[in-house]
């Protein structure tokens, strides 16, 4: 379970350009929930992740993750409960080498625990396997340095990787917007997948409405660095698409 209690964060105290990204926010995020986050740009959507994630802390309130106080931790000591996903599918990966090492690269900055490096040959079956499941022809490419890979491909095999480690939390910011409509829609469709089978908890930004219809399991609307509107459950199942167009409207 995620916490934000009271979280508030400046940018440029005290200069012209003071903004508040983040207005004493509260915010509990269960484990397993599927949330996204929608909004008007500047309203904080980035900020939330980034205190979320811990690359930025905020100026007061309280963060806590499956009740540990983490509000001043960094983020290399927050990677165990989390995995964060870009926008930019060239993030997280080295193009120069294959994807089985990059997968490797992965399991030995994580320690994985769902995925034991093991003996090479055994190792590369399971991740061979693991590829497989995404329905891509992937698994056949794994000695392919992942640079030659489309944008789609490679966030895909992102997604996996860092679904494969211990983490429980997956951060997505606006993972698709670098896509193809074809690719995202393939990307999205495996980050559900994913989220499922592993029981994550997620919060996806997204500037697409569509999807925020048709993904997660709580909506939460950001407006000026606050909450402006939080639905979950079947009333967020039953919310139709031009209402949520209303909301910016
Ligand atoms: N590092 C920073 N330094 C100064 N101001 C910042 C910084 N990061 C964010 N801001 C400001 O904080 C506010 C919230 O920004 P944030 O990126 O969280 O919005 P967002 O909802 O993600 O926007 P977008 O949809 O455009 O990505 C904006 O006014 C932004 O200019």
């Amino acid at each position: 379970m995620i916490q934000l209690n009271n979280i508030h964060k400046t940018f440029n105290t005290g200069k012209p350009n003071e903004v508040v990204a983040i207005n004493k926010v509260n915010l509990q995020i269960n484990a397993g929930e599927f949330v996204v986050i929608v909004g008007s740009n500047g309203s904080g959507k980035t900020t939330l992740l980034n205190l979320v994630a811990g690359n930025i802390l905020p100026d007061s309130g309280i963060i806590t993750i499956d009740g540990n106080n983490v509000t001043r931790l960094p983020e290399y000591k927050r990677s165990k409960w989390i995995a964060r996903i870009f926008q930019n599918p060239l993030s997280g990966t080295a193009a120069d080498l294959s994807i089985i090492d990059n997968f490797r690269l992965a399991a030995l900055r994580t320690q994985t625990k769902r995925l034991s490096i093991g003996k090479n040959e055994q190792f590369k079956r399971l991740v061979r396997d693991k590829i497989a499941t995404l329905g891509m022809g992937l698994e056949d490419k794994v000695e392919q340095p992942i640079g030659t890979l489309s944008g789609g491909q490679r966030q895909a095999l992102t997604l996996l990787m860092s679904v494969m480690d211990t983490c429980k939390i997956l951060l997505l910011d606006e993972p698709t917007a670098a896509l193809d409509p074809r690719s995202a829609g393939n990307v999205l469709r495996i980050a559900d997948g994913l989220i499922k089978e592993y029981h994550l908890t997620a919060i996806m930004v997204t500037h697409n409405l569509k999807d925020a219809g048709n993904y997660g399991s709580r909506i939460i609307q950001m407006g000026e660095g606050t909450v402006l509107k939080d639905i979950a459950g079947k009333e967020k199942d039953s919310l139709q698409q031009n209402e949520l167009y209303s909301w910016f409207g």
